[in-house]
């Protein structure tokens, strides 16, 4: 790290989506100085507006402390870190890698092995709480890695969290905690789904579903952040289906592995990928719920 006894650093923040963008502009509001890049040019120019900078990150005048990554997967993020343009040669020994992604925890820990070989610290970091706490620098952060990773991001950390949990010294513990979190958040998003339809076989309209089940024992988190998005008829993506694949694919590969049997799960996975079937995998996740409303027929707000 160039600069320990600073209190603003070089960033950089690779994927500017739904989560990614709001955690470069914390970063930024915490004083940082902070280049984004996404292969998507709309939200470049959306940062740039922010006040973040657009320059090449391959700049070798460009001294970074911090590399956010927020891209999708274990594949982009792979990509990112170590693939043609990978940024990892170009950072300097002591500069850390914090990885937000959703990834398998094994992958985790082969990212973190390769980091060390360039002298790169990596922070195993998934992180919760959607887009509106990755905008205001409220989000709970998984984090595993050394403690000299955790020493150099902390300055970031603290702009972009509400909570960091420091699981362990080693990569892999964070990505497993986030596995546990997708269990019960994709679990959590198909039964609200089909609490919510069932409702209107039942004359429970979507509008007093979220009103009173909000404020009953049945409620969770994800009923509450999702299911006003069914009342609003409003599948901007937020967080998209498509991450449900991925993220209980995730799950059950690692339940697999030990034997563990998540049938629960397997259910919600199911409800997902029917979605993406229905060509809705690019709309938010609440859009589980026209599975339900297509096959008993029932007819979702507008
Ligand atoms: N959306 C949500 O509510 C939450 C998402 N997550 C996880 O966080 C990660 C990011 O999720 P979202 O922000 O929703 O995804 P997103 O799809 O909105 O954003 C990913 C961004 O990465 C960019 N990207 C892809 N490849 C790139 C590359 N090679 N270089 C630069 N940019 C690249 C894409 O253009 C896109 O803007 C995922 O792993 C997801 O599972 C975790 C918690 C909540
Ligand atoms: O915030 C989280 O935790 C989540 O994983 C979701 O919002 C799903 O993307």
């Amino acid at each position: 790290m160039n600069n320990m006894k600073v209190s603003t650093l070089n960033v950089a923040a690779i994927g500017l989506g739904s989560m990614g963008f709001g955690i470069a502009a914390s970063a930024l509001r915490g004083g940082h100085k902070v280049w984004g890049k996404d292969i998507n040019p709309e939200v470049m120019t959306r940062f740039v507006r922010e006040g973040g900078q657009s320059g090449s990150l391959s700049d070798a005048s460009l001294i970074l402390d911090v590399v956010i990554v927020a891209v999708l997967n274990a594949a982009q993020t792979e990509s990112v870190l170590f693939g043609d343009q990978g940024i990892v040669e170009k950072l300097q020994k002591g500069a850390a890698v914090v990885s937000c992604a959703t990834v398998p925890p094994a992958f985790a820990k082969d990212m973190a092995a390769r980091c060390a070989t360039f002298g790169v610290h990596y922070l195993d970091a998934p992180i919760s709480g959607g887009s509106v706490k990755a905008a205001s620098g409220k989000l709970s952060i998984m984090a595993a890695g050394t403690p000299e990773a955790f020493a150099a991001t902390q300055l970031v950390l603290d702009d972009i969290s509400e909570k960091v949990f420091a699981l362990g010294n080693e990569a892999g513990a964070g990505s497993a905690m986030k596995a546990v979190n997708q269990l019960l958040a994709g679990v959590h998003i198909a039964v609200m789904a089909e609490a919510l339809t069932f409702g209107i076989t039942q004359g429970v309209t979507p509008e007093k579903f979220v009103e009173v089940i909000s404020k009953c024992a049945g409620t969770s988190w994800m009923l509450e952040n999702r299911a006003p998005h069914i009342v609003a008829g409003d599948y901007t993506p937020h967080s998209s289906v498509n991450i449900w694949p991925k993220d209980l694919g995730i799950v059950l590969d690692i339940a697999k592995e030990v034997q563990f049997a998540a049938p629960i799960t397997t259910a919600a996975l199911q409800q997902f990928t029917a979605a993406a079937a229905m060509g809705l995998g690019g709309d938010d996740d609440a859009a589980v719920a026209k599975v339900y409303a297509k096959n008993a027929g029932i007819t979702l707000p507008v």
